[in-house]
């Protein structure tokens, strides 16, 4: 395919992303602690089918011959996460040192490949042991995950420079404290916004404590969900709406970080149930960061919906759009969209799209590959939309694809298939779809104008 118009500066990064929860495995191997996606799968009724993470993709005990396919792609860097639990199997105290060798040899590995690691310390799966005792609910969880934190930065920032706190922490406190259908499957509103302000919290402490004790240029951050959100109708209900979601999901934690306060109308909208936040909590949250990672995968429509008490709306799902697997409308513009948005906002240093792809329904064909020509046309759009932004002299310095491998995708288990790789998840085999060798094509194509 023609990539003359994926022709990115020659510094631009690109990538593929994973989490350890999702492609690990080894749930209960080497010593590690059990996590709360752990304890959730294993709750009747919880997730799709039944699956667990307690295999996934067997990267734990695969990922060398997984960076071996990562550089025939010619990635030039990988994002993944820390499972906090298989370092720490308590979330405090003692180490378990094979799930530290493992990190350390993954980083290694990866290094000797020539792919710069990207690295998130919490993908979600939290110390089952820190939930126990309440969990992000619990103020002393952000000091533990800041102390773990330091503890990473020291054994692998001279090796690792991209460091990110939190991976979506709006799906923390929303789905997994409000909605309940993520981990630990809480359904209270006001512990959902507590959960919010620690969350952010545990981000500054986590940022300081790196800062402390990490080596010279490593790159500090965090990874949010912000997509564009679009009033159904011309309604001033619908726009209040939509402007509502806009509020929590991205300026709830936007805002704090990059500004050191919570927008007023959120903190009006939401009244008593919003949490008590010091002066002192807010410059912890905004202490700098170098850089911001964005997930974004698609528009949010929002109509007005009094019958969601918690934020009062809905998604709406326009007939004429294109949908994925994931009943997510096809529309490239939203990563152009956010970043210019960001980037007339709020003043960051360097911006990554961390994840933007797409689940299809995919299969392996007679001749044995796997001929996934929508997720290539929808990594094509969405890419030439980030293209779009640097030629618009936007700060993005990379693209990750979600995701490398197809692997478990929370409560919908292994039902969606996001991967540029295939997983044949009964041998493990793997297979290079279309849309990966496209990508691979892609990256070959502009590291040959570097
Ligand atoms: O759903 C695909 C991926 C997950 O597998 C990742 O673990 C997670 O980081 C992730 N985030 C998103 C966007 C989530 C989202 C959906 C709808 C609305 C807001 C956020 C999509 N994904």
């Amino acid at each position: 395919m023609e990539f003359k118009s994926l022709k990115f500066p020659k510094e631009f990064i690109f990538g593929a992303s994973t989490a350890a929860y999702q492609i690990e495995g080894g749930a209960y191997e080497d010593g590690k602690g059990l996590s709360i996606w752990d304890t959730f799968c294993k709750q009747p009724g919880r997730i799709l089918n039944g699956d667990t993470g307690d295999e996934a993709c067997d990267f734990y005990h695969r990922y060398k011959d997984d960076i071996k396919i990562m550089k025939e792609m010619g990635l030039d860097s990988f994002r993944f996460s820390i499972s906090w639990p298989r370092v720490f199997p308590e979330g405090t105290g003692k180490v378990n040192q094979k799930g530290l060798d493992f990190y350390n040899s993954l980083v290694d590995e990866l290094r000797a490949a020539s792919i710069e690691p990207y690295l998130t310390l919490n993908h979600w799966d939290m110390p089952q042991s820190l939930q126990d005792q309440g969990g992000w609910l619990n103020k002393d969880t952000a000091k533990h995950f800041a102390d773990y934190s330091r503890f990473m930065c020291e054994n692998l920032s001279d090796r690792v420079k991209f460091w990110t706190t939190h991976n979506e922490p709006h799906c923390v406190a929303s789905a997994g404290h409000v909605a309940g259908i993520f981990a630990p499957g809480h359904k209270d509103i006001k512990e959902g916004l507590q959960v919010t302000h620690n969350l952010n919290l545990a981000h500054g402490l986590a940022v300081q404590a790196m800062r402390q004790s990490g080596s010279a240029g490593n790159k500090y951050g965090i990874v949010l969900a912000v997509f564009p959100y679009y009033p159904a109708t011309a309604s001033i209900h619908d726009h209040r709406a939509a402007q509502r979601w806009d509020g929590y999901f991205s300026r709830c934690f936007l805002d704090p970080i990059f500004k050191g306060s919570y927008p007023e109308d959120m903190v009006e909208y939401f009244g008593d149930k919003f949490p008590e936040v010091t002066e002192q909590e807010l410059s912890v949250i905004s202490e700098p960061i170098d850089m911001l990672g964005i997930n974004c995968y698609f528009r949010r429509i929002i109509e007005n919906d009094p019958k969601n008490a918690f934020i009062g709306g809905r998604e709406f799902k326009p007939r004429d759009a294109a949908y994925t697997q994931m009943d997510w409308p096809i529309y490239p513009e939203c990563l152009f969209e956010v970043l210019s948005m960001l980037d007339k906002d709020y003043d960051i240093p360097e911006l990554y799209i961390i994840e933007n792809g797409a689940a299809f329904h995919d299969e392996v064909s007679p001749d044995g590959k796997v001929h996934d020509a929508r997720r290539t046309r929808y990594l094509h759009a969405h890419i030439e939309q980030a293209k779009r932004a640097v030629e618009q002299g936007i700060n993005l310095k990379g693209y990750f694809v979600w995701s490398f491998l197809d692997n478990f995708e929370w409560a919908l288990g292994y039902s969606r298939r996001f991967g540029i790789v295939y997983v044949d998840y009964p041998t493990q085999k793997r297979i290079v779809k279309d849309s990966g060798k496209w990508y691979s094509e892609l990256l070959r194509y502009n590291q040959s104008l570097r």
